[in-house]
């Protein structure tokens, strides 16, 4: 930024003397100061300071301080400038409520919509500021601005609430806020993206240009943010970190996010499932768990994103959790297991046994597989349930999504190298510990017995399925067997299709007989696997334009999805969901966006005046500020 030949940076600990001295000079406190240089901006004219503002955050409050302007540089709009800055970063960074301290200049902060009150009402963390505790003096005025208002909806106009924060959720909340519906976004995690990171470290097979939303990219732009590289293919950590913490640092996003924050259950307000007449009318009322205590939220629409992470399918071929599964669940891991970091050591010279034919089984082999070559005492084996494999292995070099081809064909590569036992068309019924060891039971592809002794640790990769007890007062309409949205059953179903192309699929597929909620993103899909981010992100679009009553634009529905190559004619070999056939492109594990580095704009910067009290005119030998 430059005003004529004045430029604003940030300011860096080398700058301190010459901050300290223009403190000084306005007597303006240097308490604390010098501690929270890194919220504080400069301006220069050349390399001299010429200015200064700064802030101290503490968590969602900050106390601007330290607003100083060179004399011979007053009223050309440095301090104006220098203060604006420190305000928008403030709102990027999610600070709600800024406060000063001043003795001189409180109608200069009024331009800014600073408004006086009381000093015994400034926040405890405050009151325990050097500023508070006496570096200004008790005279100073107290004057606060609000910067993200709470998520208050006007009267009779309740929030939609979007259920999930993860990338579905987030593009869902921003197709809603750029239509300028109140928005509510619960999160049962500490993060946005939160199942994203349980697998952080697996490299996704769509790149950066099917991982990020439309509109989360338009609303991020003025910031400055930068679109990741199109091509290049994402870390699932590196989504959350470079698409969706930069999205929910927005201040309008962060205004709307309530993290940690579980949904336990959704009903109709003064409606149970059966009663029909007026229903329609009722809000939603959404019961959560927040500091485990339950609270209950109304909305007049509920977009369902939660996923299906949290519900991993257990190992037993009929669904069930095979015999024993649960007592030997300290030896299981239900997902994809870092085992080239924090669990390597858990893995390193034992005989591990991956279950699930899917990409999460794939990247666990490999893994594992990279592991045993480190340390060659670790045995490595794979069960799967069917007994063809073509789609296991994929589409090799006809997948459109080049990373999707590969990670088949070098599964197949790595059973073929002989490097793994197999069982193919094993279907497992019990587990047992026998003699310090796994022992897993089965049925092979004949019908006769088979047994596997002697397995350290099991991962199981057999896929996801939804949680339904969140909506069991709902009316909801879905797939018998896939437990998808029913209009969604026959497109995807793994028994009728070894194709990744979904039919483009909008609002009214996504409904249920329970007008006002909807289901999106890998839980629209319920147990098929073949569930692609970009998939999501055309769901939200629709489904805000209809909550918008845009239906022209919520009936547009447009899909390009990638190819997997392995596109058959007719029925597929075998229906097998675990862990995500190579049909489309998998659960959303394998399938979302790119790599890191944290796109969340620098903090904010920001003072009280005088350290002594007395008028402005009377010029007082302290400022605050
Ligand atoms: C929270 C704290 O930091 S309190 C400490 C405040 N700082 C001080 O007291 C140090 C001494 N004062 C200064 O350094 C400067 O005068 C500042 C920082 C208050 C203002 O900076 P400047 O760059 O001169 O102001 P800027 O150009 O942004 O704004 C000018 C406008 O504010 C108004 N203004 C400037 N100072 C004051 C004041 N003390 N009270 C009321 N209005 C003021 C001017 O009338 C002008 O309005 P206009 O544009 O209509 O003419």
């Amino acid at each position: 930024m430059s005003l004529n030949r004045i430029s604003i940076r940030q300011a860096g600990a080398a700058d301190w003397p010459q901050i300290s001295a223009l403190l000084a000079a306005n007597k303006l406190p240097l308490d604390a100061a010098q501690a929270h240089l890194n919220h504080y901006v400069l301006a220069l004219s050349g390399s001299e300071v010429v200015g200064t503002a700064g802030a101290e955050v503490y968590g969602d409050i900050a106390l601007l301080r330290s607003v100083a302007v060179a004399p011979g540089l007053h009223r050309q709009g440095v301090g104006k400038a220098m203060v604006g800055l420190i305000l928008d970063e403030a709102r990027r960074r999610g600070i709600r409520q800024i406060y000063l301290l001043s003795v001189t200049a409180p109608e200069y902060f009024a331009q800014f919509g600073f408004k006086r009150g009381p000093r015994e009402l400034a926040p405890k963390a405050l009151q325990a500021s050097a500023e508070f505790q006496g570096a200004c003096p008790s005279c100073a005025a107290l004057m606060s601005l609000t910067l993200i208002a709470d998520v208050k909806p006007r009267a009779g106009e309740l929030p939609v609430a979007v259920l999930g924060a993860g990338p579905v959720g987030l593009a869902a909340a921003a197709h809603l806020l750029e239509r300028g519906i109140t928005t509510m976004i619960l999160e049962a995690g500490p993060s946005v993206g939160s199942n994203l990171l349980d697998y952080g470290h697996v490299r996704l097979f769509s790149p950066w240009r099917y991982d990020v939303d439309a509109v989360m990219a338009k609303m991020l732009a003025p910031t400055g943010w930068q679109a990741p590289p199109a091509e290049e293919l994402p870390l699932a950590r590196e989504i959350v970190e470079r698409v969706l913490q930069p999205f929910a640092a927005l201040p309008q996003v962060t205004a709307a996010l309530h993290l940690n924050t579980r949904v336990i259950a959704i009903s109709r307000e003064g409606f149970d499932k059966v009663k029909t007449v007026g229903r329609d009318k009722a809000p939603f009322v959404i019961r959560v768990e927040r500091d485990g205590q339950a609270v209950e939220l109304r909305a007049r629409a509920v977009i369902d994103a939660t996923g299906t992470w949290g519900q991993q399918n257990p190992i037993g071929s009929n669904g069930l959790p095979a015999l024993g599964e649960r007592e030997l669940a300290d030896a299981i891991f239900y997902g994809i297991p870092d085992v080239s970091g924090p669990l390597r050591e858990r893995y390193a010279g034992k005989r591990t046994l991956v279950v699930g034919a899917g990409h999460s089984a794939a990247n666990a082999l490999l893994a594992l597989a990279d592991l045993a070559t480190a340390e060659p005492r670790s045995r490595l084996a794979w069960a799967v349930r069917t007994p063809t494999l073509a789609r296991v292995f994929g589409g090799g070099d006809a997948d459109a999504l080049p990373a999707r081809g590969r990670l088949g064909s070098q599964l197949k590569a790595l059973r073929d190298s002989g490097a793994l036992e197999f069982f193919s068309g094993l279907r497992i019924t019990a587990l047992k510990r026998e003699n310090g060891a796994i022992t897993v039971e089965g049925i092979d592809a004949q019908g006769q017995p088979v047994r596997v002794p002697g397995i350290d640790e099991i991962v199981s990769a057999t896929g996801q399925r939804p949680d339904l007890s969140l909506t069991s007062e709902l009316r909801l309409k879905l797939d018998p067997w896939l437990e998808s949205n029913e209009a969604l059953g026959p497109l995807i179903d793994p028994n009728l299709h070894s194709c990744g192309t979904v039919r483009p699929h909008g609002h009214r597929e996504l409904s249920h007989p329970e007008p006002g909620f909807y289901t999106l993103g890998v839980k629209s899909y319920g147990r098929a696997p073949t569930f692609l981010m970009a998939t999501g992100f055309e769901q939200a679009r629709s489904v805000a334009a209809a909550l918008a009553g845009d239906l022209e634009a919520a009936d547009r529905v447009e899909l390009d999805l990638p190819e997997t190559g392995v596109c058959s004619v007719g029925a597929a070999p075998e229906a097998d969901s675990a862990g995500g056939s190579c049909c489309s492109a998998g659960p959303a594990p394998m399938v979302a966006a790119v790599q890191a580095a944290s796109a969340v704009p620098a903090p904010a910067k920001g003072g009280c005046g005088p350290k002594s009290c007395g008028t402005a005119a009377a010029a007082p030998a302290r400022c605050c500020g």
